[in-house]
């Protein structure tokens, strides 16, 4: 049986993907490339280029390659853009996710796993923040998550649908052998941003608010190394393909660290000096997130091997480094 794998072109699904067949699972990428790109799949695999919402096409790619699994990574994620153009997030992430689920349903696949985010979460009060935190995002992106993570519990209450919905914190790092690693157009997460800086990219690097309740005043988040959100995936997989019950679980490092911090760290492990400017807040932006991972430490036994600050650096680094210009040149 096989494994479908929704986005796969993109930064974490394409991680994902090579760990997926470290373990002889069957893989299927199933992407319509709107962000995602051709050379992020490895040779051998196949890659269908298909939307979520295409039913026929969906349908047809399931039924040839006998895809009893879904691992969902495919939707629009840019919190920013999800606030100006809500309409696109709620289509792209809701309705899409919709049309999948109702494919999956006639297809007779019942079991997903799901790319959720910190971002259900909102502001919390309280740090480490667990799975049982209220959920309240601040923003469309969030929201939408949040609102497909009740149509899955929906469906699995009434279909018998089985999902585990991960929700990660901030993704960053690439793969130790070089091969792949982080190209979104355009580029909005720090850790990219800050190595591109160093790379003469950019002129300098911006710090979005420095009047932040933190000890050094700018936003601290939970950076988690790809490869072991990628290696949580491979786990939810395998608990689902063992008949496990449906599961949300937080994925992070369980370490926060500030925007001067993860700098300083660059600065560090690039060995470059670079220009930094201190901005305004970046609006919907809240001041902490640190993840408890411990329920998917103790329920799958995930433990997260590369997610030091400097290791996911040192790996991106190597990524931006050797591809200045991503997939687009070697
Ligand atoms: N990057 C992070 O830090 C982070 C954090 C939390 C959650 N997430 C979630 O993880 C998932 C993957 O994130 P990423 O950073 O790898 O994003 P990405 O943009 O690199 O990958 C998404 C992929 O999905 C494809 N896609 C989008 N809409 C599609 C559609 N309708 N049909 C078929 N393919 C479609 C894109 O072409 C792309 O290859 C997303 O669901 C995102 O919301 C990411
Ligand atoms: O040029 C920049 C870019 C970012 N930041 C700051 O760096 C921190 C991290 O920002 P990212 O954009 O890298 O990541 P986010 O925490 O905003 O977002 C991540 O976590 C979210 C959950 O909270 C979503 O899941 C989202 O998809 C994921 O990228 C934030 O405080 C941001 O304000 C800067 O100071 N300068």
């Amino acid at each position: 049986m096989g494994v479908l794998v929704t986005g796969g072109a993109g930064y974490i699904g394409s991680h994902t993907v090579y760990e997926l067949i470290k373990t002889n699972q069957q893989v299927v990428v199933y992407d319509n490339l709107s962000k995602g790109h051709r050379g992020a799949v490895p040779a051998g695999i196949p890659l269908i280029m298909g939307d979520i919402r295409e039913a026929a096409r969906l349908a047809e790619t399931i039924e040839a390659n006998h895809i009893d699994t879904v691992i969902h990574f495919a939707a629009d994620s840019l919190v920013g853009e999800s606030m100006q153009d809500p309409a696109k997030y709620y289509e792209n992430n809701v309705v899409a996710t919709l049309a999948l689920l109702n494919t999956l349903r006639k297809c007779g696949v019942n079991r997903i796993v799901f790319s959720s985010t910190a971002a259900v979460y909102g502001e919390p009060e309280l740090w480490p923040i667990a799975e049982n935190f209220r959920t309240n995002p601040t923003n469309v992106y969030g929201r939408t998550k949040l609102v497909i993570e009740g149509i899955l519990a929906d469906f699995s209450q009434a279909y018998g649908l089985k999902y585990v919905s991960l929700r990660y914190f901030n993704a960053a790092g690439a793969l130790n052998s070089g091969t792949i690693g982080e190209d979104h157009a355009p580029e909005t997460h720090l850790i990219p941003l800050v190595l591109k800086t160093a790379l003469g990219q950019r002129q300098a690097i911006d710090i979005y608010g420095t009047d932040y309740p933190t000890p050094d005043g700018t936003c601290i988040r939970d950076y988690i190394h790809v490869t072991d959100l990628a290696q949580a995936h491979v786990l939810a997989l395998e608990y689902l393909q063992a008949g496990g019950a449906s599961r949300i679980y937080n994925l992070g490092s369980e370490r926060g660290f500030s925007v001067r911090e993860v700098i300083d760290r660059a600065k560090f492990v690039t060995g470059i000096d670079f220009p930094v400017q201190e901005k305004e807040r970046r609006a919907g932006d809240p001041a902490i997130l640190v993840a408890s991972s411990e329920r998917i430490r103790q329920e799958l036994g995930w433990k997260p091997a590369c997610s030091e600050l400097d290791t996911i650096i040192r790996s991106a680094w190597q990524w931006h480094k050797n591809n200045p210009h991503g997939f687009g040149e070697s």
